[in-house]
């Protein structure tokens, strides 16, 4: 088996927003074409922490952060990087489907249309490569130039999935990307993820236990603001070592 890369990594990181110590000192390494699961009662930092792979805490007034985040060794809170370049590299996708109101095939293109690209061969070939790869081709072939708005809540979130992936990100971070779903929509977005592991590192928050042990390759616990553990996946939810993690995932919390 090849020896995975570590792709991101928080080294002592701390966060806040104002006063409220939001992300305690966490230190942790995802590989490269990983799935990675961050789970734990609400409130507790999941999205705080997603959100700092891509800068998307940046908005937020009051927010800071101490310590490293590292993507492919580089520190992207570094003064020099460019949060636009950050962002074509890690790709989001939110927990409510949020297609722009325009054409399926508009939404997909739109970042490449952003980066100045305008050939409409290079974009009909992009939009058709990226709705394939989030297995929603042909399901829209015949209706690009319809609304996005029309399809179903299943297909939007892979719209969405399509249009991260148009500007060929090495890191999808996907916040609960599933929770807003009916089961069957649920069941395609996690066998999307199963598949696009092969060419992307990928990053999940989860209030969904067993979602977590069917599409996640390891597993982040965290507790008030606190990493307390991190492991394969299958030895998480066997023999979790804390027993705030054994408690949270038997239940008994959360
Ligand atoms: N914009 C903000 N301003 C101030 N505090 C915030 C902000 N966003 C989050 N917080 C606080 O930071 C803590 C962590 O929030 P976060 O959304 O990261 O948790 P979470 O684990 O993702 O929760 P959930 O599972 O409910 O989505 C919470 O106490 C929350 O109230």
């Amino acid at each position: 088996m090849n020896k995975k890369t570590a792709k991101l990594e928080a080294k002592e990181l701390n966060a806040y927003y104002g006063d409220f110590h939001a992300l305690k000192n966490i230190n942790l390494t995802m590989e490269e074409k990983n799935v990675t699961a961050f789970i734990g009662p609400s409130g507790c930092g999941k999205s705080t922490f997603l959100r700092t792979f891509n800068r998307m805490n940046d908005y937020i007034d009051g927010f800071r952060t101490e310590g490293d985040i590292l993507l492919d060794g580089r520190d992207i809170y570094a003064k020099d990087v460019r949060v636009d370049e950050l962002r074509k590299e890690v790709g989001m996708v939110f927990q409510k489907p949020n297609p722009f109101p325009k054409t399926i095939f508009e939404n997909v293109v739109y970042g490449l249309k952003i980066q100045g690209i305008k050939k409409k061969a290079v974009l009909e070939e992009a939009a058709e490569k990226s709705l394939r790869r989030s297995a929603l081709w042909n399901e829209v072939k015949d209706k690009l130039h319809q609304s996005a708005l029309a399809l179903s809540g299943g297909q939007q979130q892979r719209l969405c999935i399509a249009r991260a992936l148009a500007i060929s990100p090495s890191v999808l971070l996907m916040d609960e990307p599933a929770s807003a779903l009916d089961p069957l929509s649920t069941a395609k977005i996690e066998e999307l993820i199963y598949e696009l592991k092969n060419d992307y590192t990928i990053v999940i928050v989860t209030h969904n236990m067993q979602q977590a042990g069917r599409v996640s390759d390891h597993t982040a616990f965290f507790y008030m603001g606190e990493l307390v553990e991190f492991a394969k996946t299958k030895t998480m939810f066997t023999s979790p070592q804390d027993n705030r993690t054994q408690n949270y995932i038997t239940g008994r919390f959360g």
